[in-house]
């Protein structure tokens, strides 16, 4: 599979702290060259929207359409014209994205083959993942503070997740993977996300 250069992936459980680090890195950054472009799936396209509203239960669908509308929605990601995550690394920016195509693989294999969700999910891979790993539990416990009710939040199906996370992770041999303790500090994993990205070091 083509790996697209300068493209990141924060991947994690619901919890492990994949939204913040994308907003502290995104805000870092701000200023610095290359330009970073911040970014996260399920998008805020509108196919990307009708994906939140069924995450929150307010839309149901089969889990089959669901897997669809992920993959539709990350093909719209990456080659939607000039936005996309493909003309933007084109135009030397660099792109960091919260989830991508191993999130379909770990939480869509809940309820279809891994086959079918990696056929939807043929496109091309990031340069690294970065996959905090924080247990089920701990990431549960950080959930509490949440008002809304999610569609994968139940600990025991988190469990598996994690499971098939790392399930996903054999499907890409070459994929360049880093696995980060979820448990250290805010700032100390932004550091280590951060090596890996082409800026000046956080002193
Ligand atoms: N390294 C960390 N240590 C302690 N708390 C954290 C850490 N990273 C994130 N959190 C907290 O955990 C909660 C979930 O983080 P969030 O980034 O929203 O998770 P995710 O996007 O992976 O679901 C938030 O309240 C956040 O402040
Ligand atoms: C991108 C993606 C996300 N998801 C799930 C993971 C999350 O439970 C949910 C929304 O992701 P997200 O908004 O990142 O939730 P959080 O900030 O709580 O981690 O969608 C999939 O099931 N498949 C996918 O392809």
């Amino acid at each position: 599979m083509e790996k697209i250069n300068n493209f990141f992936v924060i991947e994690g459980l619901d919890g492990s702290g994949t939204t913040t680090q994308l907003h502290r890195i995104g805000r870092r950054s701000e200023g610095l060259s290359p330009v970073l472009f911040p970014t996260f799936e399920p998008t805020d396209n509108p196919i990307g929207q009708l994906i939140r509203k069924i995450l929150h239960k307010e839309v149901t669908v089969p889990h089959d359409t669901l897997m669809r509308l992920f993959s539709a929605d990350r093909s719209l990601h990456l080659f939607e014209k000039n936005h996309g995550i493909l003309d933007r690394i084109a135009s030397g920016e660099t792109v960091l994205s919260d989830r991508y195509l191993f999130s379909s693989v770990a939480y869509q294999s809940l309820y279809a083959s891994l086959d079918d969700v990696l056929q939807l999910n043929h496109f091309p891979l990031p340069q690294r993942v970065f996959f905090i790993e924080l247990s089920p539990e701990l990431c549960a416990s950080r959930r509490k503070t949440r008002s809304k009710e999610e569609l994968f939040d139940e600990t025991e199906m988190q469990r598996k997740i994690r499971d098939n996370y790392y399930r996903a992770f054999e499907c890409f041999p070459d994929l360049d993977i880093q696995i980060i303790d979820g448990s250290a500090s805010i700032d100390e994993i932004t550091r280590i996300i951060w090596r890996s990205l082409p800026y000046p070091p956080i002193e």
